[in-house]
């Protein structure tokens, strides 16, 4: 147990930096070496930490500002209920303006492209001084604070799942603001450092470029606007915060999220408008089948007398709660993983064929969500019993129709 936390610990930091490496690199080969081991002056850069410590501090004083709402959680196990902001889409807003406004005073925003791996390193050194820290606060935590995975008594085990649930210092509540903005907010804006770089070495962007920046921009923006949803998944509702989330929501997010635009910059791809206009088509269809479901769900749990979803059948449950049997949770037990592989797709597909490198997001996911999909299975089973089995009877299949 606490020796694959440790693999994975060694494991994931290697590969995201294995990505950075190989897409600057001519062969861009995902499974070949790496084109060189960078020394410590590659990766140590009292300037990106500066950068980096600034980005944490400017996003958590975003947080901290006045919310247009503030939404409640789901019920924690003393019964009580956290409280949280909803101003994710504002702090996108507000990041956006600040930047334009660095741009047309001179910033050279092009050259955060030659910092990605000083700005990596940095990232997976907080991650890991982050989550030593929020173990040692777990010490102190009560019980009932605690999660339920993530406190075996192993040591590296937990550190590496994470040991409470919902750490907070005062109101500011650390998994929930690193989730949604340091990472997901950094990922377009290197997206954007990119197509900048981009247009100084090459006049102009590439349409290729374009269509990353604004599919993923898309994503992001869809991720934020729609926050409060994110209330009740999985990482908020039943997991610890600790290496994994940290690492992940910090560090490999913004560093491997944008990976197909690094792999553009230095690999210019030739697109045809033809091809882009079915790539978007594709991209368009993986979003509403996302949305569509995303919404769907939202809505039912929210209200399931609300008119868009009155007239949708459903299975009652010993809990009270309902299932979707029709709609767009008729169709798979996850449309919407389906629809976020669909646009996983779409955003390598303006890097050609020629190279695996970026599609290594899509071969991710896919592990991803089918490991996601498994262990929500689990926890439906265990919360819904019988009423799961029948549903499973009545949707055979998980994620795409007809083969998974
Ligand atoms: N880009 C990325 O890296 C990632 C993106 N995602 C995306 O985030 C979004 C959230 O995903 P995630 O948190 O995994 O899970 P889901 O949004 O799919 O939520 C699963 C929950 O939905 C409820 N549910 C399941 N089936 C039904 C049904 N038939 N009717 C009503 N409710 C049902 C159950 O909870 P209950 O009954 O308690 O309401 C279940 O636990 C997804 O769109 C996913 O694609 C997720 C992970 C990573
Ligand atoms: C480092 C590991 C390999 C795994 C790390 C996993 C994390 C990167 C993801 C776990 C759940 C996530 C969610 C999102 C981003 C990725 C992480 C943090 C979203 C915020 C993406 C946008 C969606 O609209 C909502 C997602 C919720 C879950």
């Amino acid at each position: 147990m606490g020796w694959g936390a440790a693999a994975l610990m060694l494991l994931l930091p290697a590969t995201m930096f294995h990505l950075l490496l190989v897409a600057r690199s001519g062969p861009a080969r995902l499974l070949g070496l790496p084109p060189y081991l960078p020394g410590p002056e590659a990766l140590w850069s009292p300037w990106a930490l500066l950068l980096w410590l600034t980005w944490l501090g400017l996003q958590a004083a975003f947080y901290l500002l006045p919310a247009r709402k503030m939404a409640e959680g789901q019920e924690l196990k003393d019964k009580t209920r956290l409280r949280y902001p909803i101003n994710g889409f504002q702090a996108l807003v507000l990041t956006a303006l600040l930047v334009g406004l660095g741009v047309s005073a001179g910033l050279p925003l092009g050259m955060l492209t030659e910092m990605l791996l000083p700005l990596a390193f940095v990232a997976t050194l907080t991650a890991f001084i982050f989550s030593l820290l929020l173990y040692l606060k777990a010490l102190i935590a009560p019980a009932s604070a605690l999660a339920p995975g993530g406190n075996s008594g192993n040591p590296i085990y937990d550190f590496f799942l994470g040991r409470e649930l919902n750490p907070r210092i005062c109101s500011f509540d650390c998994k929930y603001f690193c989730e949604l903005r340091p990472g997901l907010i950094g990922w377009v804006l290197i997206n954007l450092a990119l197509l900048v770089q981009e247009a100084e070495l090459r006049g102009s962007p590439s349409l290729a470029m374009w269509l990353v920046n604004g599919f993923q921009l898309l994503y992001v923006g869809d991720a934020l606007w729609y926050e409060e949803a994110v209330l009740t998944t999985m990482d908020i509702t039943h997991d610890g915060f600790g290496f994994m989330l940290a690492f992940g929501d910090l560090a490999w997010v913004p560093f491997t999220y944008s990976l197909q635009a690094q792999f553009l910059l230095y690999h210019p791809q030739p697109l045809e408008l033809s091809m882009a206009s079915v790539i978007c088509l594709i991209n368009a269809v993986g979003y509403c089948i996302f949305r569509g479901a995303n919404s769907q769900k939202n809505t039912f749990r929210k209200n399931p007398s609300d008119p868009r979803v009155a007239g949708l059948e459903t299975i009652s449950t010993a809990t009270g709660r309902q299932l979707l049997v029709s709609g767009w949770w008729g169709m798979v037990r996850h449309p919407n993983y389906l629809g976020d592989l669909i646009m996983a797709l779409a955003w390598s597909l303006p890097c050609g064929v020629s190279h695996l490198l970026p599609y290594f997001y899509l071969l991710y996911f896919t592990a991803l969500l089918v490991h996601r999909e498994a262990r929500d299975e689990q926890q439906c089973l265990q919360k819904y019993g019988l009423a799961w089995r029948e549903y499973c009877r009545r949707v055979p299949y998980r994620i795409v129709p007809y083969i998974y």
